[in-house]
């Protein structure tokens, strides 16, 4: 007789996990939900710790992973529940520092078990045949909300109430849907080979500005002061008022210009006073086609592995994310 296949569910809390507080406050975070329908597969359920996804820290993503990789020798494949408002964050903090042979999939859900519309069981279901599933081996850490498979580099939060709050560019990666009790999932691409880095800590302290028509630079000294990093939610292609240049000019720490703009690569292109083409010259970094919180994260796992601004500007330029 074959074994069955070992699914580990780490649940951290999120909408999926709560219910309107009984003290009439609003929701919170109170019961983890179990897998539902999974016949034939030995779950295991773990749960580390209980929050609303905005109370998510670095140490917390590190402590995830530091279980992730206790978890994974022994299963087939890892589900981990997470609030949506931070789970690209935590997403992407795993595709950086996670190296493990089995799937990892984060979901969670827009409304909470009491809601008509409750979207946790059949996310959580999702999650674990795409958990389970053999395709998904090597992509890195995916996400899995509304039947759509998602890339950790490229999710976003892009609804703040929809049940198909996920998108990003250029999209899904893959599908899941059900034939019956069936499921059918497809990929749209093969998997590509990723850089993975071990940071000694996850202290650095990086801050984001986020540019507007008219900022002279307002908070920029004093952020640039107190931080080990900045990251600059710019504009456009990675532009700037003009009074930013000399600010960035005379900052020696990181500074990374990713966009405020939802989609596309930040290029250094023009070249009036705060274009980005300036920026860079006065030593900025562009990030690619990371937005703002996740260039943050790489920043931060970079500070923490004792990169230099130089060997942090390779990782950047040659997209090792
Ligand atoms: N839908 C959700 O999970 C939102 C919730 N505020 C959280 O991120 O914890």
């Amino acid at each position: 007789m074959s074994t069955p296949p070992r699914l580990a569910v780490i649940h951290t809390g999120g909408t999926i996990a709560s219910r309107p507080s009984p003290d009439g406050r609003g929701l919170t975070p109170q019961q983890a939900p179990s897998v539902p329908g999974l016949d034939g597969v030995q779950v295991h359920d773990v749960q580390p710790f209980s929050l609303p996804s905005p109370h998510m820290t670095p140490a917390h993503m590190g402590q995830l992973a530091a279980l992730i990789e206790t978890l994974a020798p022994d299963h087939d494949g890892i589900v981990v529940t997470h609030g949506t408002d931070t789970l690209e964050e935590t997403a992407f903090a795993l595709h950086l520092t996670l190296n493990v042979p089995v799937p990892v999939v984060l979901t969670g859900s827009m409304r909470h078990a009491e809601e008509v519309s409750w979207d946790g069981p059949a996310n959580l279901l999702d999650a674990a045949h795409v958990a389970l599933h053999p395709s998904s081996r090597e992509r890195g850490p995916l996400v899995v909300i509304g039947g759509d498979i998602f890339d950790a580099r490229t999710v976003t939060k892009i609804h703040t109430t929809a049940v198909d709050a996920f998108g990003g560019y250029p999209g899904p990666i893959g599908r899941i849907d059900r034939e019956g009790r069936t499921p059918r999932l497809h990929y749209f691409a093969r998997p590509e080979p990723r850089a993975t880095y071990r940071p000694a800590h996850l202290n650095a302290r990086v801050e984001i500005l986020y540019a507007y028509a008219g900022w002279t630079g307002e908070g920029y000294a004093e952020a640039a002061q107190r931080a080990d990093g900045l990251v600059i939610a710019a504009l456009g292609t990675g532009n700037l008022p003009a009074e930013l240049l000399p600010l960035i000019r005379a900052t020696d720490k990181p500074v990374i210009i990713a966009t405020r703009t939802h989609a596309g690569p930040v290029l250094p292109v023009y070249g009036y006073a705060g274009g980005g083409a300036t920026l860079v010259e006065a030593g900025a970094i562009p990030a690619s086609f990371l937005n703002a919180h996740k260039a943050r994260l790489l920043l931060l796992i970079l500070l923490g592995q004792g990169l230099t601004r130089e060997q942090i500007r390779a990782v950047f330029e040659r997209d090792e994310f």
